[in-house]
Formats: structure tokens, sequence, C-alpha cells
């Protein structure tokens, strides 16, 4: 049984929609970010003021190995778990890659709580519509390795999983 990776950009619903589909689908459900500040008993912002960048980093890379060898999982990624080409191998090698988009302004709006997201914290020089614009625009080939891609701007969480669970289905991955 293949997992489904949730993966894209910040604000794009990876986190929430991924809770949801697997609620749908039947499936465990890991969120990378949530196992990585369980494991490390601090929050993400918390490691990356601590130990920095870096060391989220290897915990990720840790958190992606030891979760894309199990089966049948949705998995959420965080936005930027596929900068490393070895997460990419290693999450497709089982698993249906599926990519959520959301225009700027609507990244902005989900993602305005300055504190939860250091790497859009770190990039904002006071106008924060332009770091989500650079960085995403940085990151958007990163997000090509996806199998299937849905932008999420006018749907509501649950548009978002129907279509996903239409493609599963469409695809024979799961009989969603
Ligand atoms: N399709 C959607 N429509 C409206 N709000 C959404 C949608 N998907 C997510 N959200 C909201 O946007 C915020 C970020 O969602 P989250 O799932 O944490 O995204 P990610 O994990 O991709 O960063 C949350 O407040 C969530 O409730
Ligand atoms: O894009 C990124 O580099 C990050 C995205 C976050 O996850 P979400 O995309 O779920 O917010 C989290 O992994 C961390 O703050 C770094
Ligand atoms: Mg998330």
């Amino acid at each position: 049984m293949k997992n489904v990776v949730l993966i894209g950009f910040m604000g794009t619903g990876k986190t929430s929609t991924g809770r949801a589909l697997a609620q749908r689908l039947g499936r465990a459900f890991v969120d990378l970010d949530r196992m990585i500040e369980e494991e490390a008993g601090r929050s993400i912002p918390e490691i990356f003021a601590s130990e920095g960048e870096a060391a989220f980093r290897a915990l990720e890379r840790e958190a992606v190995r030891r979760t894309a060898k199990r089966r049948a999982l949705v998995i959420s990624t965080g936005g930027g778990t596929v900068k490393d080409a070895a997460n990419v191998a290693l999450l497709k090698e089982n698993g249906a890659i599926i990519c959520l988009t959301a225009s700027v302004d609507v990244v902005l709006a989900r993602t305005a709580h300055v504190g939860d997201r250091p790497v859009l914290d770190a990039k904002d020089a006071g106008d924060r519509r332009q770091a989500v614009a650079d960085l995403m625009a940085e990151r958007r080939e990163l997000y090509d390795v996806a199998d299937y891609s849905v932008d999420t701007s006018d749907l509501s969480p649950l548009q978002v999983v129907d279509d996903i669970a239409g493609y599963l289905k469409r695809e024979g991955v799961f009989r969603a």
C-alpha cells in the first residue's frame, strides 16, 4: 500500500488537509513537523531559535528516513522537506506525491501569524507579502516532483480532500 505524501509551500494546507484526508481514507496520519516536535519536546520555532535551521533539517531528514519506509500512511511534509533530494527520493519510492499550491495572497493570509514559521519570519524584512513571493519563486521548481497538484486557493479543506481522493481513486492508489 503506497503512502500519500503532501508537499507544497507553507500555508497551502498540508497539515490540516493531510489529517482530514487520512480520516477520509481510514489511514494513519503522520505530520513530519509534529513528529519532530513530539520527539524533541520542543516546538519548531524553539528548535530553530536554539539550534538553527541546519539542526532542524537534520531532524527532518531523520523523520523522513523513518517514516517513508512505512506503508499506507498519509504523510504531510513541511514546506522545506523537498529541498533535500534524498528526502524526495525516499518519499517517492513508496509514495504518491501530491503538491498543494495557493496564491501569494492566500498563503500570506494563512501564515499571517508571526512566530509560527521561522523561515518566513527570517525572510520578512518588513514586507511579508514580498517575503512570501520571493520564497515561493525560489522554491517553485522543487515542487515539480509531484505526481499531482491541487490549487487550494479557492477551495475549502473538504474540497481539497475530495479532489485528492478523486485522483487517488482514478489512479487506483487507494480504493478512495
Ligand atoms: N483550503 C483551505 N481553506 C482555508 N483555510 C485553510 C485551507 N487549508 C488550510 N487552511 C488554514 O491555513 C492555515 C495553514 O494551514 P496548514 O494546514 O498549517 O498549512 P501547511 O501545513 O501547508 O503550512 C491553517 O490556519 C488552516 O486552518
Ligand atoms: O518551508 C519551510 O522551510 C518550513 C515549513 C514548515 O512547515 P509548513 O509548511 O507545514 O508550515 C516547517 O517545516 C518549518 O517551519 C520550515
Ligand atoms: Mg504543516
